[in-house]
C-alpha cells in the first residue's frame, strides 16, 4: 500500500487544527489537514457563532417587549423564525467559506475532506467519498473535539428530539420546548426561544443551575431566568418520553419519588457533550484515553506516544473555543519556535452569553473556601452601577475573590449586561498582577460599566 508522506497529520478542522495546520505549512512543513464536516468545526458550524447570531436576535426580542419603562411602547411584532435562521445561516457560511478560502490559498497544506482513522503509530487512513487515502507523518495532532450526549431515556429513539446541532435547523418556532440540562447549552438556548415565543420547560439532574457556580450566582441565574417564565424543575429527570404520530410529545419527570406527565412540542437534549475518539481507532496507535474516552496528554499537550498530539476538547481541558485555540499556540510555538510553554499556569476565562451574560475567571468563592485561602469577597449589585441603572437593565451582581494579604484578585464572576466585558477588565488586571486597592482609585471613563470596579472594591473593609 502507498504511503504518502506529511511533516504534519492534523485530524479535524476545529478551532485549534485550522490555525495549526496554517501556521506550520507557512513555516515550511508539508501539512494534511482532515476534515470530515465542515472547517471551522463546532465553534464554526454549530456552536458559538450560530448561537451567539440567535442570541443577539432573542435579545432585540427582549428589547421590543421589554422597554415601556424606557418610554418606548412596541404595540405589535412579529417573530420570523425563517429569517433569524436565514441571518444566522449566512454568518456560519460566511465564516466556513472564509477559513476554507484562507486554507485553499497555502502552499504546502492538503485539505482533505474524510473520515481519519489510525491504522498503524503515525499511520492514518482518510476515508474520502469514493476512495481511502493512506497517509503518515512524523507529528500527529488530534483535534477532533466533542459531541451531544443521548442520554438512556426509555422512548427517546422514537421521539424527534433536537440536540444543539438539530435545533439550528429549526423555521418554527416551538410551542413547547422541554429542555434537559440546565447549564451553557440548557440556559442559553432555553432563554433564546423563550424570547422567541416558546413555552420553555427546563429540567435539570442536580438540584440547582450552574453546577460548577458559586451557589449565590446559581440563585440569581435562576430569579433571572423565572422573571422571563421559564420553568425550572430541580433534581428532576426525564424518565420516559411518548410521542404519538405527528402529535404532542408526553414526558415523564421524575422528581424523588414522584412522577409528573408534562406534555410539550419539542424536546432539547443539553446534558452533556463527549469526546469523539471511537472512531479514531486509538488502539492502532497505543494512545491512552480515560474512562470518559478524552485522549490523555501531558501539560504540554502531548499523548503517551511521541510526537501525537490531542488539542482542544478532546483531551478533556476546559471545553472552550478560545482554550483550543490556546492549546494550538502552546504546541505551535513550542515545536517550531523552540519555547517551553505549558498549560499549568494559564488563565481560563469564559462567558455564558444568558442575557445577562456571566463572565467568570479565576477561582469561585466556594472552591477558595474549600482550598482554606485567605480571602476576602468584593460583592456589588448591578443596581449599583450607573450604567446599568441609564441604560434601565439592573439585573445581576458582580463579585470578586481577592487575596487578604497580597491584595491580587484570585477570581471574578460577573452576572450582568455586558458581564463577559467587565469580567475580561478583571483579567487583565489579574494577569498584571494589579491589586484590587489600587483598581478602587483607577480612573475609568465615566459611565461605563468598568468604571463600577471602583464601587465594587470599595465593598472591601480593610
Ligand atoms: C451550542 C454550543 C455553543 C457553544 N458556545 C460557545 C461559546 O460561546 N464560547 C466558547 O468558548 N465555546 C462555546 N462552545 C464550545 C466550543 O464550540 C468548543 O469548545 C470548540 O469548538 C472546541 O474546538 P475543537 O477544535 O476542540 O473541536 P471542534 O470545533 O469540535 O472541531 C472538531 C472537528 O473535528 C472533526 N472531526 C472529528 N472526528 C474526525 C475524524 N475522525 N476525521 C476527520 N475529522 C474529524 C469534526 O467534524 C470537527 O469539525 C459551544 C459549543 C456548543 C455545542
Ligand atoms: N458560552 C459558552 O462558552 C458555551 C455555550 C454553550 C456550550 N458550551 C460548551 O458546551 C459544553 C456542553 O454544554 P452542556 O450545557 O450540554 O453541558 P454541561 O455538562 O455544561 O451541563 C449539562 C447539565 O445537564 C445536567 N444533566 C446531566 N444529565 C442530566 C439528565 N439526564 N437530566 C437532566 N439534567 C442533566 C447537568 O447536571 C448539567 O447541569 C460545555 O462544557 C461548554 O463548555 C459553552
Amino acid at each position: 500500500m502507498k504511503l504518502k508522506q506529511y511533516d504534519a497529520i492534523i485530524i479535524g478542522a476545529g478551532q485549534a487544527g485550522v490555525p495549526l495546520a496554517k501556521k506550520l505549512a507557512k513555516a515550511g512543513k508539508k501539512v494534511a489537514l482532515i476534515e470530515k464536516r465542515w472547517v471551522g468545526g463546532t465553534c464554526v458550524n454549530d456552536g458559538c457563532t450560530p448561537t451567539k447570531a440567535w442570541v443577539a436576535s432573542a435579545k432585540a426580542a427582549w428589547t421590543v417587549t421589554n422597554s415601556a419603562h424606557l418610554g418606548i411602547k412596541v404595540k405589535n411584532y412579529k417573530i420570523d423564525m425563517a429569517l433569524i435562521k436565514k441571518r444566522k445561516d449566512d454568518i456560519v457560511l460566511n465564516a466556513r467559506n472564509g477559513t476554507e478560502k484562507a486554507l485553499d490559498k497555502i502552499s504546502g497544506l492538503d485539505l482533505l475532506y474524510g473520515e481519519a482513522s489510525f491504522t498503524g503509530e503515525k499511520t492514518i487512513a482518510v476515508k474520502m467519498q469514493s476512495s481511502t487515502k493512506h497517509i503518515k507523518a512524523g507529528w500527529i495532532f488530534i483535534n477532533t473535539g466533542t459531541e451531544t450526549v443521548i442520554p438512556k431515556i426509555e422512548g427517546l429513539e422514537a421521539v424527534n428530539y433536537l440536540t444543539s446541532t438539530s435545533i439550528l435547523e429549526l423555521n418554527k418556532v416551538p410551542e413547547h420546548l422541554l429542555v434537559l440540562g440546565g447549564n451553557y447549552i440548557g440556559l442559553e438556548f432555553g432563554q433564546m426561544f423563550r424570547r422567541f415565543g416558546s413555552k420553555v420547560t427546563l429540567i435539570e439532574r442536580s438540584a440547582r443551575l450552574l453546577g460548577k457556580e458559586d451557589e449565590d450566582i446559581a440563585v440569581e441565574m435562576q430569579k433571572i431566568l423565572k422573571a422571563e417564565a421559564i420553568a425550572i424543575h430541580f433534581s428532576s429527570e426525564v424518565i420516559r418520553l411518548k410521542q404519538k404520530e405527528k402529535g404532542k410529545i408526553t414526558a415523564t419527570i421524575k422528581t424523588g419519588d414522584e412522577e409528573k406527565k408534562v406534555k410539550c412540542s419539542h424536546v432539547l437534549l443539553a446534558v452533556g457533550r463527549a469526546p469523539r475518539t471511537q472512531i479514531l481507532n486509538l488502539q492502532n496507535t497505543g494512545v491512552e484515553i480515560d474512562k470518559k474516552g478524552y485522549i490523555k496528554v501531558n501539560n504540554k499537550l502531548e499523548t503517551n506516544v511521541p510526537g501525537i498530539y490531542a488539542l482542544g476538547d478532546v483531551n478533556g481541558g476546559p471545553p472552550f473555543t478560545h482554550i483550543a485555540y490556546n492549546d494550538y499556540t502552546i504546541v505551535y510555538r513550542n515545536l517550531i519556535e523552540g519555547t517551553n510553554y505549558n498549560t499549568d499556569e494559564r488563565p481560563v476565562p469564559y462567558c455564558m452569553y444568558t442575557d445577562p451574560q456571566m463572565g467568570r475567571v479565576g477561582i469561585s468563592e466556594t472552591d477558595a473556601k474549600k482550598k482554606g485561602l485567605d480571602i476576602k469577597v468584593a460583592h456589588l449589585p448591578m443596581a449599583r452601577v450607573a450604567r446599568a441603572v441609564e441604560v434601565g437593565d439592573t439585573r445581576g451582581f458582580m463579585k470578586a475573590i481577592v487575596d487578604t494579604k497580597t491584595k491580587k484578585i484570585l477570581g471574578a464572576t460577573v452576572l450582568g449586561e455586558e458581564g463577559g466585558e467587565i469580567m475580561s477588565v478583571l483579567q487583565m488586571a489579574m494577569e498584571g498582577g494589579v491589586t484590587y486597592d489600587r483598581i478602587r482609585y483607577c480612573v475609568f471613563a465615566h459611565p461605563s460599566y468598568s468604571e463600577s470596579l471602583n464601587n465594587l472594591f470599595m465593598t472591601i473593609e480593610e
